[in-house]
């Protein structure tokens, strides 16, 4: 099988047209390159771009080793981390792991838990309580070491592991993935002598799932780190500027979907037929959201999981306002065999399907589903994995994250900030009376 990531943009023509499209091959190059000499905006952030190609064998042995020695101590580890320092390493175990991977018994890595991405106060208690009596160990992932939300959950669980095995060993089964020279989690990590990685000042979290931020969780899930780094290189080239328009389909994709915004098409959402890909979206929606929906434009991004949303948001898709624009990821082959049996009395009128496959079934429901989109007015943009693997996840984080660099560069903006994040911070930390926040505090509760 060509284990190649294709790009297919044909539903879309008739709302764009082909020649709209090639309208913006010379803007997209010059975006592209834009990215490769650093002439854009955000040009401090472009530590990504060459991330497959430069990571070294010593830094993958050395991330794979410290994966073998959690695995050895540790039969649970909680992920802790918020926005691109987890959404990455989750996209990626859940797209590549057993679906109930944490019912597994005699198991050879550790189950994955998260924490520090809510505020919830039942879900750290009941992860504490979950957490009693195992041998877990922690890795705290924050570029800038002060998010409240996985600060909080790290503070709670690196207490309980104290409490529990003792401030020595608790040192052994803690990890930290942070900025190279700074921040609250930088001096704790050195004072207390934890193994640290850093995040790399070029890299912005949400476009650092191939630093350790994702590489180490995803090592200890059991998951070759090595391919998942091949399929993204591969990607790096197939994606480089000098491969003209035509074959470049993160250009392409790029173009296709500022031409469907300029259309009108203000919300694109991305469609899965795999439910192991959910997490996957979620990445996918922090990468595009962060990066692009700011000065007031920008596509919204949503996500669904087919064929399950077709029984929820199917309606709103086939029949809701006409300003969205589907983008699906289909998965070729799925890695198991399973027919449907047949059934003597076939109350369920099924046995039309007895023998078949049940990815035909799925693969029917996909073309279907595309087609009625089509006709309902819904353009749509199929991405194409030829199976679930590593190789192939690879090549997908970063066609992705090109596609979303260039496309923040056609649409005009910084695709590496977020300044809009800090707007609910200023304010929680106002109502919570932080010090350094006291006129914000005064001027907030009188709005009260
Ligand atoms: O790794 P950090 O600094 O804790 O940040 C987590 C997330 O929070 C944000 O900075 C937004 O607040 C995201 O861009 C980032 O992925």
């Amino acid at each position: 099988m060509d284990k190649v990531i294709k790009l297919d943009i044909s539903k879309t023509l008739g709302f764009i047209n082909q020649a709209d499209i090639n309208n913006q091959a010379a803007l997209a190059k010059k975006c592209n390159e834009a990215l490769h000499d650093g002439s854009g905006k955000g040009n401090d952030f472009l530590g990504w771009l060459n991330l497959p190609s430069s990571i070294t064998d010593a830094e993958l042995k050395d991330i794979e080793d410290t994966a073998k020695a959690l695995q050895a101590k540790c039969e649970v580890i909680v992920l802790v981390g918020i926005g691109g320092s987890y959404l990455g390493s989750r996209a990626v175990i859940d797209s590549l792991s057993n679906a109930f991977d944490w019912l597994q018994r005699d198991r050879k890595t550790p189950v994955i838990l998260y924490a520090g991405n809510n505020i919830g106060e039942d879900y750290l208690v009941e992860l504490l309580a979950y957490l009693k009596g195992k041998s877990f160990g922690i890795i705290n992932i924050s570029k800038s070491g002060t998010t409240t939300e996985p600060a909080l959950a790290f503070r709670i669980l690196k207490a309980e592991l104290e409490k529990t095995v003792g401030k020595g060993e608790a040192k052994h089964r803690i990890v930290a993935i942070t900025d190279a020279a700074r921040g609250a989690l930088f001096t704790l990590a050195t004072k207390e002598g934890f193994k640290k990685y850093v995040i790399p000042d070029n890299v912005g979290g949400r476009y650092s799932v191939l630093t350790p931020v994702g590489l180490l969780p995803i090592a200890l899930a059991g998951i070759d780190i090595r391919q998942l780094v091949a399929g993204a290189a591969y990607m790096e080239k197939e994606t480089a500027p000098a491969v003209p328009f035509g074959k470049n389909i993160a250009e392409i994709y790029a173009v296709t979907r500022n031409e469907l915004y300029k259309k009108g098409k203000k919300i694109e959402i991305l469609a899965n037929f795999n439910p192991k890909l959910h997490y996957i979206a979620e990445w996918w929606k922090q990468l595009y959201g962060e990066s692009e929906g700011k000065e007031n434009k920008g596509i919204f991004n949503a996500a669904v999981d087919f064929t399950a949303d077709l029984h929820s948001m199917g309606q709103w898709i086939q029949e809701g306002e006409r300003s969205i624009f589907e983008t699906v990821i289909s998965v070729a082959q799925p890695n198991e065999t399973l027919t449907v049996p047949t059934d003597e009395e076939n109350l369920d009128g099924l046995n039309f399907l007895a023998g078949k496959r049940v990815d035909f079934v799925n693969k029917m429901a996909e073309l279907g589903t595309q087609l009625a989109h089509v006709d309902g007015g819904v353009p749509n943009i199929k991405v194409e994995v030829p199976k679930l693997d590593a190789y192939c996840i690879g090549q997908l984080l970063y066609f992705f994250e090109k596609a979303c660099g260039i496309s923040g560069y056609i649409l005009g903006v910084n695709p590496f900030d977020q300044p809009g994040v800090e707007a609910y911070k200023k304010n929680m930390f106002a109502l919570l009376d932080k010090p350094g926040f006291e006129k914000d505090s005064e001027a907030i509760k009188k709005r009260l």
